[in-house]
Formats: structure tokens, sequence, C-alpha cells
């Protein structure tokens, strides 16, 4: 059965006030947050919370592909000028890191966060460097990817009787990319270095590559590999968000002569010793992304409408009810 969206309630500003005065006068958040949510933060690995913003609501959205990872967190980020710009926190893995690589319900994560009003998202993963010069806690801002997930994951929400065809040459977007490499070199020389451009090879996991395969991935012109990537940059494409991973090099795989092979240990420890790093990198991203100037960007104002045409290649009698129904809930007023 369809479940209706939780669409944020319109609130007079006395409602607001109220809201945000029970919040503080009871020492517990809100459970629904009045105003769209513009940008999202998803943390992966060793990134389950965004210490350093202040939490004014937990959300719990449901959506036709069922719930999200976790609890939505709106934060509040005080822009240059002083304003609180909200900002939705998702940990991809949960709360405490239950769901695997393959299990992610990638679908209900973007369904959920275009339904709070995202349109753009700034994604974090910890990843294996393939590259000499990508070194451990090095950040890298990718242009690219290779899909070496197995098709076990859901990876479109264009089926079931409604077909759509996106383009996906560029499966980041370059416009948010250029904001955060700005931001990245920013913070250079203070304990982050960035690699401006790179391929994320995309495995599926949960096991880590075999030693032909991570030298195959190399010749193949691989930068970085994780288990990611896909299909949550398929998905935020076809739902009009504007995606960009921000790559972490936690190890260097299992190519490397003289260092380790990658473990768990590895990737965390390198994720904590980075973190604070990682959360720099946020705020100034948060910080420069709020300014007048990127509001259209930040709006997805380049993808906006893009699926109307791309999902109408399926004859209005040829649509079953289910995927209308589906598709209307995400894309409200498309499929009329
Ligand atoms: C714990 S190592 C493998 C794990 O780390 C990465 O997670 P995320 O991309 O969510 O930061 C990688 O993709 C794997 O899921
Ligand atoms: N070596 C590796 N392979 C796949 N995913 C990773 N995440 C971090 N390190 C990784």
């Amino acid at each position: 059965m369809l479940r209706l969206r939780a669409s944020p309630p319109v609130l007079t500003s006395v409602f607001k006030r109220q809201v945000h005065i029970g919040f503080r006068k009871m020492g517990s958040i809100a459970d629904s947050y009045p105003d769209p949510i513009p940008i999202a933060v998803i943390g992966g690995t060793g990134l389950q919370s965004l210490p350093g913003f202040t939490p004014v609501a937990s959300l719990k959205p449901t959506t036709p592909w069922g719930a999200p990872s976790s609890p939505i967190t709106v934060l509040h980020h005080t822009s240059g000028d002083g304003r609180p710009i909200p900002v939705a926190f998702l940990s991809r893995h949960g709360l405490h890191h239950e769901i695997a690589p393959h299990e992610v319900p990638a679908r209900a994560n973007i369904a959920a966060l275009r339904s709070l009003g995202v349109r753009t998202i700034i994604a974090f993963s910890a990843v294996g460097s393939l590259q000499e010069a990508i070194k451990p806690r090095d950040f890298v801002i990718p242009d690219q990817i290779i899909d070496r997930t197995k098709g076990i994951r859901p990876f479109t929400f264009f089926e079931g009787g409604m077909v759509g065809h996106v383009g996906f040459a560029d499966p980041f977007d370059e416009g948010v990319a250029k904001v955060v490499r700005k931001c990245g070199h920013s913070l250079e020389g203070d304990g982050v270095r960035l690699h401006d451009k790179g391929t994320v090879v995309c495995m599926e996991g949960p096991q880590f590559s075999t030693r032909a395969e991570s030298n195959m991935y190399r010749a193949w012109g691989g930068s970085v590999i994780n288990m990611s990537a896909l299909p949550e940059a398929k998905l935020a494409k076809e739902a009009e968000i504007a995606y960009q991973m921000i790559c972490m090099s936690t190890d260097y795989d299992c190519w490397h002569v003289s260092e380790g092979d990658v473990t768990v240990e590895m990737v965390m420890g390198n994720m904590k010793a980075n973190s604070e790093n990682a959360r720099r990198f946020v705020g100034a991203v948060l910080d420069e992304l709020s300014k007048d100037e990127h509001k259209d960007l930040v709006a997805a104002k380049h993808l906006e409408g893009q699926m109307k045409f791309a999902g109408s290649i399926t004859g209005a009698a040829g649509r079953s009810e289910e995927a209308k129904k589906k598709l209307g809930w995400l894309f409200p007023g498309y499929f009329e």
C-alpha cells in the first residue's frame, strides 16, 4: 500500500515560534520542520553525525520506497550574515553502521530528501586509494564513476509501468563541485589535501577487492574505490538533485606493495583522525553554498523539469496505476 507523503505542515509564524520555544523548553528537538530544506549532507562510514551544528528537528519520513537509512536530522548552520540555514543530515549506514552497502535503502533516502525540499546533496564517502599520489586522509572530489555493482541494488525510480531515461554522462554536479573544490583549497595548508578530480570505482562489496581486481581498477584509470557512489548518484540524478560526493581516502586498498592491505581498523582509524578536517570542510561548503549568489545552483534550477520529459516516454495508456502513484509522490504534478 502506498503511504502518504509526510509533507512538512505549512505553519503560521506564531506556531513556528511555538515549535522553536517548545524544543528549547523541553530540551528535546521537534519532529517536524516548517520550511523546505534545500541542502542535505549524507554521512558515510565514520560520519554518522555532524557535530558542531545545532540540531533543531529529527524527522522520520516514509516514502513509497520505504523508510530512509536513519532519521533525518535538521541542523541549523549559521550563514556568514547570521541567518540560520537548515541542513538535512542523513546517515547512509544507519545510526550505528548497521546497514551494509548493498542494503542501503537509497531510493527511500533520495526520495525522502527530495520530499523535504532538498535539491543539493553533499555526500561523504570513505574510499580506498588506487593511486600513489592520493594518500590516506587526502580528500578527492570525483567527477566520474565506474560501476562495478552487480545489479542487486534497486537503481531507478522508473519501473513497473513507467519508463524514464536520464543522461548520466557526468554523474556529479560540476557547479556544486566547483564550490566544493574552492572551499577545500581554502583549507589547504591547514591539514587538508585535496585532489580536484578523480574516477571512483563503485564495487559491490561488502568484501574488499582481490589484488587482481585492485590492479585492474588501476589499469582502468580508477582513482579511488568505494561501495556507495551507486545507486545514490543515479537516483539523485533521476530526482533532479545536484549531487556531489566528497571522498576521503582511508587506505591503499590492496594493490600497494609496501602498504598493508585495507582493514576496517585502518579505515576507521584514518576517518577518526581526520574527522575534524571533514567537519571543517563541510562547514566551509555550507557557508559558501548559503550565499545568495548560489541560490539557483542550490535549488538545482538547471535540473528542474528534466524528468518530466525523460519520464514521459511511456504513453498515458501504458502507465500502471502503481507507478503513477509512486512517481506522482516524487514529482507532484509531473505526470498528470
Ligand atoms: C568500512 S570500509 C567500507 C565502507 O566504507 C565506505 O562507506 P561510505 O562510502 O558510506 O563512507 C565504503 O563505500 C564501504 O561502504
Ligand atoms: N579499499 C576500499 N574498498 C572499498 N571501499 C572502501 N572504503 C574505504 N576503503 C575502501
